[in-house]
């Protein structure tokens, strides 16, 4: 199965860059997974709607350019379905089975994700009603994934 987490923003800090790496290198086992950063548009806070939505949709044309048509994408958002962790585990095994091979979760910047991304979603997750910055909802992620596989082989997680 191959993997795309394509976020919006930099990483920074390191201490969840190292995180991020530790998950990186455990799922090497289960998937290929790449990680595509592509850049956020300034956003201060005195925008008016109509330039924050400006914003959210060249965000999002830089998403959509990722993502070829055969891909499964799933959009994170706060508005999103809420899942159990095997419930998730569940979505990924059902999509290998139907040949779904590649799999991208969208992650967006500090103003969210455009309709357009939100319309090419196949699929939404949301892990809250809780807002998250971008760069630890990666490691969030990561962390699911890795557990969803570690479900799926009948393996020892932490409960
Ligand atoms: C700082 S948040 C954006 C908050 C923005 N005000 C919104 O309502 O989407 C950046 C990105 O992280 C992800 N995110 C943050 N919290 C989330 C949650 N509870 N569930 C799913 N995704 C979340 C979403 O992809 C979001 O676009």
């Amino acid at each position: 199965m191959n993997i795309s987490i394509i976020s919006i923003g930099k990483l920074k800090e390191k201490y969840l860059k190292q995180g991020i790496d530790e998950y990186l290198k455990r799922l090497s086992s289960y998937a290929k997974v790449e990680i595509v950063e592509l850049p956020d548009e300034k956003a201060p806070e005195n925008l008016s709607d109509a330039e924050m939505l400006m914003v959210k949709e060249k965000e999002g044309i830089r998403i959509l350019e990722k993502i070829s048509e055969d891909t499964h994408v799933i959009a994170l958002a706060i508005e999103g379905k809420m899942k159990s962790s095997e419930e998730l585990a569940k979505d990924l095994d059902r999509l290998a089975t139907y040949g779904k091979s590649k799999i991208a979760f969208i992650i967006g910047g500090s103003l969210g994700l455009s309709k357009d991304v939100m319309n090419r979603a196949n699929d939404t997750l949301s892990f809250s009603k809780m807002t998250f910055p971008h760069q630890l909802m990666r490691l969030i992620l990561l962390e699911q994934v890795y557990r969803a596989f570690r479900i799926n082989r009948n393996e020892p997680y932490h409960k």
